[in-house]
């Protein structure tokens, strides 16, 4: 029987924690999640059918702070999926040393099926649903797939009429105007693409001369995209999203691809300056730096002997299986894995946080100053660990991140 997702990252977490030699104790409480609730809800569509959906929300482990973590909309959400993402968090917001601990949440449903008025009422009752379960300080959700600003604003906004006064910290992600932090909407691409930065260094690559294919063109990819072209330099040559994948061995400009898709109803599909690719070509050409940028599992058993570029950064969460991380590891290929490639979201939603709980709020070059150095710090000490144990990116990722979760716990104590 095929592996669910939370075994698949119960592997990883598995050969990190051999190799720190866990004490297993802590070890036993670390591999489950905490806390997931469950709700069944109705929403009354617009020709007044009420439909049911199904959401849950997740807090895997709070020993260092109050659970973080996106929610995600899209039809194939599962509780196995949304438990994996949540411990994916744990380590995530450990390894960039933030105060928190893991969480995440997911509603089952394809958002593009929906009116922008069912969405609202779909967004408000889901929320209305966690609200006790939630909060400033216990629990605190951001975007994640098919969720954005406006959904952040129907969150605070129904949960501000819980609690009769605003409680704008209660999600990050959120528009500028209500208590949102600049950057935080590029800050998972401007992650990914200082990390990429920062391991091009190690290869001896220089970064404005590298081609790069990203998978996904939503928040991630796109942004990834628009800060590797505009800021570093790098050529674009392939990006993909549901509708499409396409291949400019000349570069395409990332602006116009995003204004294209802007005006076309969020899909690249038909955009006239590229060759049309299928998706698995998008993945397997032969290019410096590939950037994972939609969903789990893109790279598998069955494609990873097919891979031909030298880094890979994940942008996605989980778009390596362990076993293909294992091929690729001993191709030779460097891969950074996605708690560190893909933090600079969490770290400005931290940011975003802070700045709400103070009511003072900080400027542009002061967000990307911050992540730029809290990216750079977390990149560092993963290379150092992956030197003291000689071990992959991924594997130093996680010893650095368990290191500190575990010490908290320890700390903590265990016994009530
Ligand atoms: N948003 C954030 O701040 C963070 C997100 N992440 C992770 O990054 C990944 C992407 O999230 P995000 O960008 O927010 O989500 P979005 O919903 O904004 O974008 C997802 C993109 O992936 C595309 N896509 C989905 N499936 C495929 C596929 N099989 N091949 C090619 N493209 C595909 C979608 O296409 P289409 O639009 O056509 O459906 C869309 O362009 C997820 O794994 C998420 O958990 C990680 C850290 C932070
Ligand atoms: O910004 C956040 O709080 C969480 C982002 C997220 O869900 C992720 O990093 O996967």
């Amino acid at each position: 029987m095929a592996k669910s997702l939370y075994q698949q990252a119960l592997e990883v977490f598995g050969h990190a924690a051999d190799v720190m030699q866990l004490d297993p104790n802590i070890r036993k409480f670390l591999e489950r999640p905490q806390r997931t609730l469950i709700v069944e809800f109705p929403v009354v569509m617009d020709d007044g059918r009420v439909e049911m959906f199904t959401g849950y929300r997740c807090q895997h482990n709070t020993a260092r702070g109050p659970a973080k973590g996106g929610i995600r909309y899209h039809p194939d959400v599962t509780i196995d999926e949304v438990q994996t993402l949540a411990f994916w968090m744990t380590w995530k917001c450990s390894l960039l040393n933030l105060p928190y601990g893991g969480g995440k949440g997911g509603v089952k449903v394809d958002p593009a099926k929906l009116s922008k008025h069912e969405l609202e009422r779909l967004s408000r009752r889901f929320f209305y649903e966690i609200a006790n379960f939630i909060g400033e300080k216990r629990d605190i959700p951001a975007p994640d797939v098919n969720t954005n600003a406006q959904v952040m604003a129907w969150y605070v906004d129904t949960y501000t009429m819980h609690t009769g006064y605003p409680a704008l910290g209660v999600v990050t992600g959120k528009p500028v105007e209500i208590g949102g932090s600049i950057g935080r909407n590029e800050a998972t691409g401007r992650g990914v693409a200082v990390v990429a930065s920062e391991a091009c260094k190690l290869l001896d690559k220089d970064i404005s001369k590298a081609t790069v294919a990203v998978q996904g063109f939503g928040n991630v990819g796109s942004f990834s995209a628009k800060i590797l072209h505009d800021d570093y330099k790098a050529k674009i040559v392939a990006v993909s999203d549901v509708s499409a994948a396409y291949y400019n061995p000349d570069g395409f400009d990332i602006n116009d691809l995003i204004a294209y898709r802007d005006n076309n109803k969020g899909l690249i599909n038909g955009y006239p300056k590229g060759q049309k690719i299928t998706h698995e070509e998008l993945l397997e050409l032969d290019v410096d730096i590939l950037v994972p940028a939609a969903l789990e599992n893109a790279i598998t058993e069955e494609n990873a002997d097919r891979i031909k570029a030298k880094l890979i950064v994940e942008g996605a969460n989980g778009p390596v299986t362990p076993a293909a991380d294992r091929i690729l590891v001993s191709k030779g290929i460097m891969v950074i894995p996605d708690i560190l490639a893909n933090a600079g979201g969490v770290t400005v939603s931290y940011f975003e946080w802070v700045q709400d709980l103070q009511s003072f709020f900080w400027d542009l070059d002061d967000v990307r100053a911050k992540l730029t150095k809290m990216m750079r710090a977390a990149f560092a000490d993963v290379a150092e660990t992956k030197k003291k144990y000689n071990v992959d990116f991924r594997t130093a990722a996680y010893v650095v991140a368990i290191e500190r979760v575990a010490q908290a716990v320890k700390l903590r104590g265990i016994y009530p």
